[in-house]
């Protein structure tokens, strides 16, 4: 039986050899707002995060909110629109977004850590001129005409510097940064990012060893539903081109062959709704969801 004293030890024990691999490595684990929401995944999610720490391993959380900030902006009135996966983000909208993402989402992880016994510090781009932005420049092909268009997407930001100053800094301490996708612009102003671009470009700048990406499927989807175990960056692209991969899948999966090229070395995307997703992905044989490699 799984609940005997000698199971539970053996399934410690399995956990030694993942932590020797991973002992002093970081792990950028971007939490998505559809993984949150649910109060027992939110205290698993907390705990596996603070077990990470104390086994030596170093933690930075990059979080999401998107469906939180959908609320908000209802509340006020305010219509969502999204192109690419990307929020239209105007200057009220960028308001409302860096009070949901840095102000009530950020704090809420840091407080769930924290319940947990550790030091968790909640932070956005701009604290320690961690990340600056600028104004992104997407370009999308229509299908139909076969003809390039430019999206303009208000105050939605590319990160495009990232100083891991206060990174190595925190990395060498008890603290755990958690950290929401807004930063801003050498022009002054605030820019929204999609919090997988951010947890990529957090992940290049620490050459992390893992970037998980939490969301509320198993993993990227094939036509059929089923689960890709594996996706090569060219079968990723391929599945973006023929719409298979759409909406938020798709900077999520871009991404992902992102920080591959700047050398971070394996990225999943899987089931933040399964309890302790993070340990049973890192300090376990039952890693789950979607690598993709090279
Ligand atoms: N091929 C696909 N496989 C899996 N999910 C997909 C696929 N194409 C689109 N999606 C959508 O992408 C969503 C995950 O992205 P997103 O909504 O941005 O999540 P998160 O808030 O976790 O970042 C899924 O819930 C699903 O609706
Ligand atoms: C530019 C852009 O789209 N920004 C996102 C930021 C939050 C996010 O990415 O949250 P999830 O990870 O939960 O989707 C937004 O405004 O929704």
């Amino acid at each position: 039986m799984s609940d005997q004293p000698q199971n539970q030890a053996s399934l410690l024990a399995e956990a030694l050899p993942f932590m020797q691999a991973y002992e002093n490595k970081t792990v950028v684990v971007k939490y998505g707002g559809h993984a949150m929401g649910n109060a027992e995944l939110g205290r698993a999610f907390a705990r596996d995060i603070a077990l990470l720490k104390q086994a030596g391993i170093n933690p930075i959380v990059v979080h999401g909110g998107g469906p939180q900030i959908g609320r908000m902006l209802e509340k006020m009135g305010i219509e969502s629109r999204f192109e690419h996966g990307l929020r239209v983000t105007d200057e009220r909208t960028v308001e409302i977004v860096e009070m949901v993402l840095a102000g009530s989402i950020n704090k809420e992880i840091v407080a769930l850590i924290n319940a947990e016994g550790e030091w968790a510090i909640g932070l956005c781009g701009k604290d320690g001129n961690m990340v600056f932005a600028e104004k992104a420049k997407k370009t999308v092909v229509d299908p139909d005409s076969n003809i390039e268009r430019v999206l303009d997407l208000g105050f939605v930001g590319e990160p495009v510097e990232v100083d891991r100053t206060l990174l190595d800094l925190l990395a060498r301490s008890e603290m755990i940064p958690v950290i929401a996708p807004v930063a801003p612009g050498r022009d002054g102003s605030t820019y929204n990012i999609n919090a997988d671009t951010f947890a990529g470009a957090i992940a290049g700048a620490v050459k992390a060893a893992r970037l998980l990406f939490l969301t509320d499927v198993p993993g990227v989807l094939d036509k059929n539903g089923q689960l890709i175990k594996e996706l090569s960056v060219s079968q990723a692209r391929e599945l973006i081109r023929d719409g298979t991969i759409s909406g938020g899948m798709i900077p999520k999966v871009e991404t992902c062959i992102e920080a591959i090229d700047r050398g971070v070395e394996g990225v999943v995307i899987l089931n933040g709704k399964v309890l302790h997703a993070v340990l049973l992905e890192l300090l376990t044989e039952h890693g789950a969801g979607t690598l993709i490699v090279r």
